[in-house]
């Protein structure tokens, strides 16, 4: 961070419409929640859905503020009556403000990165993962920023959010080069893009995974969630990436590819058996995949550990980003054999038995559908069965319940309906509302609520080739159940349970 950093210094960094005051008082941090305002912090009081940050500002003061930035013009108008004391900036958008005074304020840390950001609907923590393994195979040090933990030069961190506000992300973007970092690999949610929380990172490569019906409780229109996905490739708000990274299977490929090229990016498109990038003649095994990689910079058989079509996918994605970012296509040749599945995303648990055993996140009845679809393409024509462990969340959205016990009968041969952080609630009221549709799909099922014995209960039914999916926690290490948080890792649970086998 600039430790020297004065207000005076930080008004010359954020494009603002009206100003009071200077002062050549340090700072000392910026923040945007004032409950996290200490004395000599800058606090930027934004609008939100839910709240108006700009409520905010005279709390903010009185635990000492050095500064107030706001995108409001009333509550500019109110505190240069009421605080002629304070320096203050009015701007015109809270977040790309924040975004701006905190590159500043963190010493402009993207100025040392080479940044990748990764949107679409689904694929992005995958593909986010396999762009940083490539990039460190090559001997860079990344920071990794996404939905399952966030990684700053080789250290692991929780994430709190997907993306987080611009504020944190340059915290991290700071710490990571002072750590020698040279390379950000990030997840870009469509709710960041929206809000700006990348504001004022120049993206290198930018990639588009898909598109498909989700999060419209917040865009409310599949027009307008499009319509944030692309900010990250059309130049119109943020500037265009140099090179764009796109699905050719999605239908909005063509037209974003354009929007990216109107904008001066160099588009790469990817696919299996289409695009400049893609798979041809690929097989998928319960050890993974293996196809023929056929690109501009060359062609070679290559094997991959990651299950699934999508994944091959993924693997496209991140194979164009990572040569983009200047890999050789020996090197991502090399490195793609050794590439690790993401924990809790389609997670093969390996102790050398004769099924195949698999844990992934999929919480919802698309994601379950998904996910024993792809169990089906790796079953391919053998005689194997998909048996489904599964369980709906306590204190949340109940109408998912039957849709998730038709998605599990309707995709599986055997169905173990069990618990998933019931929280305040009856394990067994939960599963009873899951029950009836399960039942309808006429596939057979057992309800055992203690998610540890269902899974021990699912590995000791499989015979030869079938596949266990062990779906809803992923890469959660919790269960919530009424006033307790317990440690459950469904892959620890599932190692235990083919220990136990094996014993026998
Ligand atoms: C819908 C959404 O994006 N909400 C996020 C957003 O909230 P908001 O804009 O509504 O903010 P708000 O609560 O109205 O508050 C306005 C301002 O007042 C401030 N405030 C508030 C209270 C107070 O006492 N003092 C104070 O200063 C807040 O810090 C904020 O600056 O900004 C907040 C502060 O950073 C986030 O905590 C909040 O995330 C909520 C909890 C959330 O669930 N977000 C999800 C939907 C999200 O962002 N998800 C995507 C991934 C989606 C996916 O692909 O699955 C992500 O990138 O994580
Ligand atoms: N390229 C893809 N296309 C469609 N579905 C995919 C793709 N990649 C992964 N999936 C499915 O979506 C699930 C989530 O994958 P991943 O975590 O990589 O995506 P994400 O975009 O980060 O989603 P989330 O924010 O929910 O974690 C996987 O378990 C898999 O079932």
């Amino acid at each position: 961070m600039n430790l020297d950093m004065q207000w005076n210094d930080l008004v010359q960094e954020v494009t603002h419409v009206g100003a009071q005051g200077d002062s050549t008082q340090p700072i000392t941090g910026i923040e945007y929640d004032s409950r996290r305002v200490r004395a000599g912090s800058v606090f930027v009081a934004m609008k939100g859905g839910s709240t108006d940050g700009n409520k905010f500002a005279e709390k903010a003061i009185a635990s000492g503020a050095a500064g107030i930035l706001t995108d409001s013009s009333v509550t500019f108008d109110h505190l240069i009556v009421y605080h002629p004391e304070i320096p203050i900036l009015e701007v015109e958008h809270g977040r790309r403000a924040l975004a701006q005074v905190s590159a500043a304020y963190f010493g402009h840390p993207e100025r040392s990165l080479a940044a990748t950001g990764i949107t679409g609907t689904n694929g992005k923590t995958t593909t986010a993962f396999l762009v940083e393994s490539l990039l460190n195979s090559a001997a860079r040090t990344s920071i990794l920023i996404g939905t399952i933990e966030y990684h700053v030069a080789g250290e692991v961190r929780p994430s709190i959010h997907t993306t987080p506000e611009s504020r944190d992300v340059f915290e991290l973007l700071a710490e990571g080069v002072y750590r020698g970092a040279t390379e950000l690999v990030t997840e870009v949610s469509s709710h960041a893009l929206d809000q700006g929380r990348v504001a004022s990172i120049p993206f290198d490569v930018a990639v588009f995974t898909n598109l498909t019906r989700d999060h419209l409780d917040y865009h409310q229109t599949m027009e307008k969630y499009y319509a944030a996905k692309r900010l990250l490739f059309d130049g119109t708000v943020y500037p265009a990436p140099r090179v764009a990274v796109i699905n050719a299977h999605d239908e909005r490929a063509r037209q974003l590819a354009a929007a990216a090229r109107r904008a001066g990016a160099e588009v790469r498109t990817y696919g299996i058996g289409q695009g400049d990038w893609r798979a041809v003649d690929h097989k998928l095994t319960p050890g993974g995949a293996a196809f023929t990689l056929e690109t501009p910079a060359g062609s070679a058989k290559v094997t991959s550990r990651l299950a699934g079509e999508v994944n091959i996918l993924n693997l496209l994605a991140a194979v164009a980003a990572a040569h983009a970012r200047g890999l050789t296509f020996d090197q991502l040749v090399t490195a793609i054999p050794t590439l690790q599945p993401v924990p809790g995303r389609f997670q093969p648990v390996d102790a050398g038995q004769t099924f195949t055993v698999i844990v992934d996140y999929a919480h919802t009845d698309d994601a379950l559908r998904n996910l024993t679809g792809l169990a089906r393409q790796m079953l391919g024509g053998s005689d194997g069965r998909v048996i489904t462990v599964f369980g709906c969340g306590g204190d949340r959205d109940r109408t998912k319940r039957p849709k998730m016990g038709a998605a599990a009968g309707e995709g599986s041969d055997i169905v173990i309906a069990t618990s998933d952080n019931p929280r305040s609630e009856d394990p067994l009221g939960i599963l009873a509302e899951i029950e009836p549709a399960l039942r309808a799909t006429g596939k057979p099922y057992i309800v055992e609520p203690d998610r540890a014995a269902a899974i021990h209960l699912a590995v000791s039914k499989a015979k030869p080739h079938d596949i266990v999916l062990i779906a809803g926690k992923g890469h959660e290490k919790e269960q919530i159940l009424a006033d307790r948080t317990i440690p459950f890792d469904d892959a620890e649970v599932a190692r235990a349970a083919l220990a136990e086998l094996g014993q026998h």
